[in-house]
């Protein structure tokens, strides 16, 4: 990803970034809030992480490793599936999964949010989200 944008808001005391794999307005972009004073911050279990997809997770690993991330969970197919995926942690410990895919222009590809009910949540994003 790239740094888009920042955007600094003095008069509410914080600043956002907007970094990606392209334009946002063709493009999923991850937006970082940094609140002026706050170091650290409970994440909770309910944000699970969100997804990047890349052609070789083994080989991308091993980059990430060499630029000192930090890895939670080694390359290898996911537990009662096929998929290779491998998950890195952030310095604020939100995790990000690499999930190996074929060429893709965008390789910012989903994001897990666990859920008290999945019907519920289900209904409500097709409802809520059917924009056309
Ligand atoms: C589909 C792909 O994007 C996944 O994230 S599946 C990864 C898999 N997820 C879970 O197990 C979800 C349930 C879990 N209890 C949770 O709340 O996160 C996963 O994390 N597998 C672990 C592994 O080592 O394969
Ligand atoms: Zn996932």
């Amino acid at each position: 990803m790239k740094l888009l944008r920042r955007r600094d808001i003095p008069e509410e005391r914080y600043t956002n970034a907007f970094l990606g794999y392209g334009p946002e307005d063709s493009h999923f972009v991850v937006e970082l809030t940094y609140n002026y004073g706050v170091e650290s911050y409970d994440i909770g279990s309910g944000f699970g992480h969100f997804g990047i997809a890349v052609e070789d997770v083994e080989k991308t690993v091993e980059l990430i490793k060499a630029k000192g991330g930090t890895v939670t969970r080694e390359p290898g197919p996911v537990k009662g599936g096929k998929s290779v995926i491998a998950f890195i942690e952030d310095p604020d410990g939100y995790k990000f999964e690499l999930i190996e895919r074929g060429p893709t222009p965008e390789p910012l590809c989903q994001v897990m949010l666990r859920v008290g009910d999945l019907d519920r949540a289900i209904s409500f994003y097709e409802k809520v989200t059917f924009l056309a």
